[in-house]
């Protein structure tokens, strides 16, 4: 397979954007999207499970059959993958370059585990790590039971991992570039901003 072009990542750097489920990931990225309606692009993403109603492929996902995602693990392809259940799913290098090649630059959404797979890759240009923290576990409680998207079960789940995340991240192996607490959401804001729009470098 011919090697996999990465010269539009190493101009415009990826930022790869992790910390547990509900610190305020989404909140404060759409914020950031919506003052710079043309700056930020998301990869898209390949998976192995089959369209949903309304999905069309290269849109929401690249569609692909499990021989096919397997030979792109082989390459090196992925920046980072996982399956959950039978399914599996996966960030291409070409995906987040395509996103560069635009101009733009790509903001990588990435739980711990893909965290590390991209700061392991063996060619991938090494991205901006930010890790986005809350300011203390009963404060994630609360904006998980807040938000009122999950069963007790689900928020249990999702806490117990936002522990495994806290670890990580304070663990001295985590690859952050900067860390920062989502306590007043402006301010959190503000500190995003500044990592990631000024310090495009
Ligand atoms: N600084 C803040 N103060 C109070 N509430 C907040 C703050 N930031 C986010 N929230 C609220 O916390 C909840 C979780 O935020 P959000 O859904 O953005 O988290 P997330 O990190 O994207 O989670 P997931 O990884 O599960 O998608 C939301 O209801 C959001 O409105």
């Amino acid at each position: 397979m011919a090697p996999t072009d990465t010269s539009a990542i190493e101009r415009t750097r990826a930022i790869v954007i992790s910390g547990p489920s509900g610190t305020g990931k989404s909140t404060i990225l759409k914020r950031l999207f919506d003052e710079y309606p043309d700056k930020f692009g998301f990869s898209i993403s390949h998976t192995t499970r089959g369209p949903r109603a309304g999905e069309q492929d290269g849109r929401e996902y690249y569609f692909v059959k499990k021989e096919e995602f397997l030979d792109l693990v082989d390459n090196k392809g992925f920046i980072e993958h996982a399956q959950f259940g039978d399914n599996h799913y996966g960030t291409s290098i070409k995906a987040v370059n395509d996103i560069a090649q635009k101009g733009r630059i790509c903001i990588l959404d990435i739980e711990m585990e893909g965290v590390k797979q991209v700061a392991n890759h063996p060619t991938f240009p090494r991205p901006r790590f930010l890790f986005l923290s809350p300011p203390s576990m009963d404060v994630l409680e609360q904006r998980l039971r807040s938000r009122a998207t999950d069963k007790e079960e689900a928020i249990l789940k999702r806490l117990k991992q936002a522990k495994n995340e806290m670890d990580f991240a304070n663990s001295g192996e985590a690859p952050h570039d900067k860390v920062v607490v989502n306590d007043d959401l402006d301010q959190a804001y503000k500190e995003v901003k500044e990592f990631i729009v000024s310090g495009d470098a």
